[in-house]
């Protein structure tokens, strides 16, 4: 189809192509009901005039999460305003005063000036308001990890749970979101004991949830009949070997546009192992530029080489090319098969029978074709 086609094309598939966007907020939003009546029996005591509850919100990517507590966000402020919701990305914000401009933000409609104020004068009128106001503030941290990491947490879970000590009658509490395991552990000795949670779990999907998920979706982005069960049963299928719900919903788009392109008023097969591999390649463009110098040139080296190299081989090539020591070799190989760029095979040969085959997960070609 020539270019202009395309651009004039005014035949669409697409009922509403925002459906697939990250921030769209699905009407049905099943399976996660007790998780919901979990986070709303923390919040409830703040309605009724008291504390709300600590809680931690863990499971892995993709699991709705973020949904759940901005519904409940929403229906908390829908009945009462005696309490304030405050959803925080730590993606995004991180420091003190970073975070207070937000809740002052909530409260006042508008952030503070960057510029002059100290932290303490933000923090106290936020904190003089709620008094007065006789409102509790619950606050969401998404992505508490991104607070660890810029070591500010023990500090804000304090400012925002002992402001009773300081400022009467203020009623405080903190929802705080973690995609990893691992975290829970860390939250525990990043932040002291002000904060004593209760654990809210969003279990993983199953392959049922996942598919009746992405038929909503569908049904919600599409005109009727563009895609059929079995096409929405592939992508599940997909969905449930890479283990991200995101990477579906972000397929039906993918797919939709290819059938598209093609002209086509339905979405095929074939659409599917397009955008599969079409969505393949950008995730392992987005994995290459995430790495720093020396990973790259590891990588490149791997890429380059005619044959399969032992990690002895390697490391005396990388050692002359980028003048690190083995650890650091070690430690960047390690990282490489992690992100699953390459394998490392044991081979039985070498002093003590433990020498590694170092061996490249992807064409040389589709590596080096990603600015490597
Ligand atoms: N039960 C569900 N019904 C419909 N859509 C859902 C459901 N659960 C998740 N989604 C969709 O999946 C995507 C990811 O959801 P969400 O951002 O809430 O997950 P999360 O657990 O917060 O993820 P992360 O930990 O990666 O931030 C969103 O597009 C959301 O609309």
């Amino acid at each position: 189809m020539a270019i202009e086609d395309i651009l004039m094309f005014d035949e669409t598939l697409f009922l509403n192509i925002n459906a697939f966007n990250p921030d769209y907020m699905p009407d049905n939003f099943n399976f996660r009901d007790s998780q919901m009546e979990g986070m709303a029996m923390c919040i409830r005591p703040a309605i009724q005039g008291g504390r709300p509850t600590n809680s931690v919100i863990m499971g892995s990517c993709a699991t709705g999460k973020t949904t759940a507590i901005k519904k409940v966000f929403e229906l908390v402020e829908n009945i009462s305003d005696k309490v304030v919701c405050c959803y925080i990305n730590c993606q995004l914000h991180t420091t003190r005063f970073g975070i207070f401009s937000q809740i002052h933000k909530k409260l006042f409609g508008h952030q503070p000036p960057e510029t002059g104020v100290p932290f303490s004068r933000v923090y106290e009128k936020v904190m003089k308001y709620l008094g007065e106001e006789n409102k509790a503030l619950v606050v969401a941290f998404d992505d508490v990890n991104y607070l660890f990491q810029s070591q500010n947490a023990n500090k804000v879970f304090y400012d925002i749970l002992r402001a009773y000590e300081e400022f009467e009658g203020v009623r405080t509490g903190i929802f705080a979101i973690l995609s990893d395991l691992e975290f829970r552990y860390a939250l525990d000795k990043n932040v002291n004991t002000v904060f004593i949670p209760q654990d809210i779990t969003f279990q993983p999907y199953t392959y049922s949830e996942i598919f009746d998920i992405l038929s909503d979706r569908a049904k919600a982005g599409f005109f009727p009949s563009v895609i059929s069960d079995e096409i929405v049963e592939e992508i599940a299928n997909h969905t449930i070997e890479v283990g991200d719900l995101r990477v579906g919903i972000d397929l039906l788009r993918v797919c939709g546009n290819i059938a598209e392109a093609n002209a086509s008023r339905t979405i095929e097969l074939e659409h599917v192992e397009e955008a599969i591999a079409k969505q393949g390649s950008v995730n392992l463009m987005e994995t290459i530029n995430s790495l720093n110098d020396i990973e790259r040139t590891l990588l490149k080296a791997v890429a380059d080489s005619d044959e399969i190299l032992t990690a002895g081989e390697l490391s005396k090539q990388f050692k002359e090319e980028a003048n690190v020591s083995y650890a650091t070799f070690n430690r960047t190989l390690e990282k490489l098969e992690f992100l699953r760029l390459i394998d490392t095979k044991f081979t039985g040969k070498g002093v003590r029978g433990n020498s590694r085959e170092i061996i490249l997960r992807f064409a040389p070609e589709d590596i080096k074709g990603c600015n490597l």
